[in-house]
Order: structure tokens, then C-alpha cells, then sequence
């Protein structure tokens, strides 16, 4: 008896019906999960599937990193800290977040931003009772270095020994593990270097930070051992073949994956699912051309409540929720704790690229935006000189846009640009706590164009959707917000400071979008809180002008 529910819909249901019986003669699940067969997904993807199918049999080291951080969370206590900084991207941050969430815990704060107004913010604590989790699969990401740097000099100006207050998880032999040997930071916890980032939930990644905050992340762990054998087998009833063939089996392709959390707007029933699904979708099949955009939105939205030819809505339910909402749609029902989804989604996303096939196990074209915003940083960027302001919002040059005379001409140029199969990306560089006043034009830009829209916090979406928007099917279209209204945070050690930072994020990720020929509209904020309010005047008057 599993505690998963699951059902399938219309164009979802005919995909598993059509692939169901081949993927189970070709043992599909049992090749992954207890063969880790690196050959299923093509002769190129065969090298790195090799290394990184740890994930699939998670739980002996998952328990000892339980036992280890569950002891030196007690350490930890009787020491009298109270609060844990996470600072990671992507995989070495979004599960914990969403385990975080779940549990409703206000001990663990994620910083996975370089917004100086942000950083600024979240060292604003009583350090004497914080530790920082640094956490980085390589021991190289930009950001995380530069929060961790930030965080030492916080606590030195606090009058305290900042390496005693500095937590590290990592991979074996990386550059971060090497830096915290040196320098005789609290403590170092390991990862499996045969598990990839956004494949680490059931890792030292998902289990320390959070178990350092105090939270029961052994349930979690469980729960996800009890689907184990259900996933496993080659059978009809194995859910992880059900979802991989809904998601990657839809014939033509419905490529836009429309992920509706239920539950209430104050509890969600997954808070914080949406963003770690689309991380581990959208960086694992957005590559060669292919891929799947997941789209997460609440139950009102346009994507919800429309039916789209290249969509299936994903409906995330509580327990006791009615699968009956989903019938007559393309659609998916599904519902289950925390620890039983992470594993199911991880398995049937793996299994949805055998379809293409494409390799789940790489990010090809993340690399671009780094190198861009290494080269942008080099050059000691200057914020590029706006084409023309109106209030508080600059128009910075925006390639095929530059044509426009007024900010909403641009808007009403880039809505029209949304092919009928394609999508509109926001990408704002902002603080994602404090701003979140914008994202409400998500939900007023779809429903205005009728096609799905995603909204990106910069630069975290980069080590998530960042992959899908360069290396994906190529039909989207982007709205760049970035802001000049920030006093700078600087970076100990570094000559540039977390502002140039983030605009040279900003300008790295338009000039690669560019070079993909996608089109981007960059909008500056010459002061943060009119222009939000300026911007969702302009995307709300769309309509009626
Ligand atoms: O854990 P790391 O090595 O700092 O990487 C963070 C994230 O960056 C990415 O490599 C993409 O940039 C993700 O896949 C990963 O989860």
C-alpha cells in the first residue's frame, strides 16, 4: 500500500496506454533503479549516465547522513544557535527550501540570490546564533562563493570568528572542501559525487541544512524508501513509467507542463514544489532542441483554467482533495508526501528523456551565461545606456524592440512576438522576498495572450530554467527586468560587489538569449517599488488599448 495517488486524463492517459507495454518489455524501471543501465538514453549520454545514477539507490547513505546531521544538529542546539543560513543554487538549495517549506519551519533561510538589497537583508541577524550551510556540488558556483564571503565578513564585522559559524556540504576533493580544511570552517558533510545537484533531495543536500534547522527530514527520507519497490518494478502499476510516459510520451508532444499546486494560497499543498520541479525538469530535458517547460501556476490561473493543444495540467492535490477537477482535461492527478514525490518525479523525469532520448544528466548550455557574466565582470561593466526612460522604467536596448518609441509599444511588441506554440519567460533580477509584487504580471500576461507564461527570480532560475530557455525547443520570448535602485553589498576579496554582479548576470544571460537569436526586452527599474507598480499599470492596460 503506497501513500502515492495517481490518474491520468486524456491525451496523458492515451500516451501511457500506447507506451506502458513497451516500456515494460524493455524493463525500463527496473534497468534504472536496480541495474543503473547508463544506456538508456543514447550512446552520448552513456558517459555521464554512468556517474551520476546514484540517486536511485539513495537510502544507505541517506540514513548515515541523517544519523551524522541529526547529532551535530543537537551539537549545534546546546551551542545556542537557533538559525541556518543555506547559501546554494539550484540543487543545493531548492529541495531543502521545499523540505523547509513543507514543514513550515522558519529556522532555515535560503539565499540563493545576489541581489545586494537581499543579501543585505539576510545577514542583517544575530550572526553570534547563525551558522551558514555552504553548499556547492562542485565547490565553484559564483554565487555561493560570494554569499559565503559575504557572510564572513558580516560576522567579522559582528566582532566573531566567522569560520566557526560556517557549515560545509560538498562533494569530495572540491575547491570549497579544500577552502574549509584550510581555513577550519565547524564542520564539512559530503555528498555522493555519483548524484547530480537537482537529483539530490535524498542526499547529504536535501538531509544536512535542514536537519541542522531542526526539522524531521527522516520522514521524508521514509517516505521515499516506502515507494522504493513500486518504482522499481516493471509492472502497470508503477507510477514513475505512468507519469515518464504522460510527460514525454504525448503524441504530437505537449511540451508545457502546466504544475497547479491546490491547497489554499496561504498553504499551497506543496509550497515551493513548482520551483524544485522546475529545476529537474527543465534542466534535465531542455537540451538539443527538446525539452519540457514546466510551468508552475496557482489554480486561478489562465494555464489552469484553459486548456492549451501543447499543455498537460499537472494537478497537485492534497489527500483528500477530488480527483474529479482533472476529468475531461489532458491532465494528470496526482498526491503523496513530500519524500514519496521527490523520488517519483526524479525517476520519471529520467525516464520521460529515454523518449527523446536527450541526457538527463547534464546542462549543456548553463555554462554560456557563466562565462558571459565572467566576461561581462572582466570587462568592468557599466550599466548599458538606456534607449529611453518613461517614470520610473528605463528601456534598455533590446535588439528586435529597439524600434519602440514607448514602453507600452515595446510590451505590445513582445506579447505579439509569443508564437502560438511558444511561451513568455520573465526574468527578473530582484529581491525574490521583497519583490514579489511583480509577480503578479505572470498571471495578467497569460491570461492577456492566452499562451503560458513562466516568471524567474535572477539569478536562480539560471541553474534551473536557465537550461530549458537556451538549449530547449527555442520558442520563447523574454522580459529582462533588472534595477539600478541598490545600494552596493560588497564581496570581500573580490573587486566588484554584488550589484555588478547581478547586472553582469543580467547582461551575460541577454547576450546569449541574443545569440540564440531569441528575442529579449530589458526593462530597468530606476526605483523598485514605483516601478513594479508602473510595470503592472502598463501589462494590465495591454488589454484595452
Ligand atoms: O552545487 P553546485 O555545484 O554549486 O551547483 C549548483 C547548481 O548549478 C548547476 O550546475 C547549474 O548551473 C545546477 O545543476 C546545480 O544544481
Amino acid at each position: 500500500m503506497t501513500a502515492l495517488g495517481f490518474a491520468a486524463y486524456g491525451a496523458a492517459a492515451s500516451a501511457i496506454d500506447q507506451h506502458l507495454p513497451t516500456m515494460i518489455t524493455q524493463q525500463l524501471a527496473s534497468r534504472m533503479m536496480r541495474d543503473q543501465d547508463p544506456t538508456l538514453w543514447g550512446p552520448d549520454a552513456v558517459d555521464e549516465a554512468s556517474k551520476r545514477l546514484g540517486w536511485t539507490q539513495p537510502f544507505e547513505d541517506a540514513y548515515k547522513a541523517l544519523d551524522e546531521a541529526e547529532a551535530y544538529a543537537a551539537q549545534l542546539r546546546e551551542a545556542g544557535i537557533e538559525h541556518i543560513i543555506l547559501a546554494g543554487m539550484g540543487g543545493s538549495s531548492l529541495a531543502p527550501e521545499l523540505i523547509a517549506a513543507d514543514a513550515g519551519a522558519q529556522t532555515l533561510t535560503v539565499l540563493d540570490s545576489t541581489d545586494p538589497a537581499h543579501i543585505s537583508r539576510v545577514l542583517d541577524r544575530d550572526l553570534s546564533r547563525t551558522v551558514m550551510v555552504v553548499a556547492s556540488k562542485s565547490g565553484s558556483t559564483t554565487e555561493t562563493d560570494s554569499q559565503r564571503r559575504a557572510f564572513l565578513g558580516a560576522c567579522e564585522e559582528a566582532g566573531l570568528h566567522g569560520p566557526d559559524h560556517v557549515v560545509v556540504v560538498t562533494d569530495p576533493g572540491s575547491p570549497l572542501a579544500q577552502t574549509a580544511t584550510e581555513d577550519g570552517y565547524r564542520k564539512i558533510f559530503y555528498g555522493d559525487p555519483d548524484i547530480g545537484g537537482r537529483f539530490s533531495a535524498l542526499s547529504a543536500f536535501g538531509i544536512v541544512p535542514t536537519v541542522l534547522a531542526g526539522i524531521d527530514t527522516r520522514a521524508v527520507v521514509e517516505d521515499a524508501a516506502a515507494i522504493a519497490e513500486l518504482i522499481s518494478e516493471d509492472d502497470t502499476d508503477n507510477m514513475a513509467l505512468q507519469l515518464a510516459a504522460a510527460l514525454g510520451g504525448t503524441q504530437p508532444l505537449r511540451d508545457k507542463l502546466i504544475i497547479i499546486n491546490h491547497g489554499t494560497d496561504v498553504q499551497p499543498v506543496l509550497p515551493g514544489f513548482g520551483a524544485w520541479a522546475e529545476q529537474l525538469i527543465a534542466e534535465s530535458t531542455g537540451k538539443n532542441g527538446y525539452g519540457l517547460l514546466p510551468v508552475p501556476v496557482s489554480p486561478e490561473a489562465y494555464e489552469a483554467t484553459h486548456g492549451l493543444d501543447d499543455a498537460i495540467r499537472i494537478h497537485l492535490l492534497g489527500e483528500d482533495d477530488d480527483y474529479s477537477l482533472a476529468e475531461g482535461q489532458d491532465a494528470i492527478a496526482l498526491h503523496g508526501p513530500l519524500g514519496a514525490q521527490f523520488f517519483l518525479w526524479e525517476a520519471a523525469t529520467s525516464l520521460a528523456c529515454t523518449f527523446a532520448p536527450v541526457n538527463p544528466f547534464d546542462q549543456p548550455d548553463v555554462e554560456s551565461a557563466k562565462v558571459a557574466a565572467r566576461k561581462q565582470l572582466a570587462e568592468e561593466p557599466v550599466p548599458p545606456a538606456p534607449n529611453f526612460a518613461e517614470d520610473t522604467i528605463a528601456m534598455l536596448p533590446s535588439g528586435p524592440f529597439d524600434s519602440a518609441s514607448s514602453l507600452q509599444e515595446a510590451l505590445k511588441q513582445l506579447t505579439a512576438a509569443v508564437k502560438s506554440t511558444g511561451y513568455l519567460s520573465i526574468q527578473a533580477y530582484l529581491d525574490r522576498e521583497a519583490d514579489t509584487e511583480l509577480e503578479q504580471i505572470r498571471d495578467t500576461l497569460a491570461a492577456n495572450i492566452g499562451r503560458p507564461v513562466t516568471f524567474g527570480w535572477g539569478p536562480r532560475f539560471l541553474h534551473s530554467t536557465g537550461q530549458y530557455h537556451k538549449g530547449g525547443p527555442a520558442n520563447g520570448v523574454f522580459l529582462q527586468i533588472t534595477t539600478t535602485d541598490q545600494p552596493e553589498h560588497d564581496i570581500p576579496g573580490r573587486p566588484f560587489g554584488f550589484g555588478q554582479l547581478i547586472q553582469a548576470q543580467a547582461d551575460g544571460d541577454a547576450s546569449v538569449l541574443a545569440g540564440h537569436r531569441l528575442p529579449v526586452l530589458r526593462l530597468s527599474l530606476t526605483d523598485r517599488a514605483a516601478g513594479i507598480r508602473q510595470l503592472a499599470d502598463l501589462v494590465a492596460s495591454l488589454n484595452t488599448v
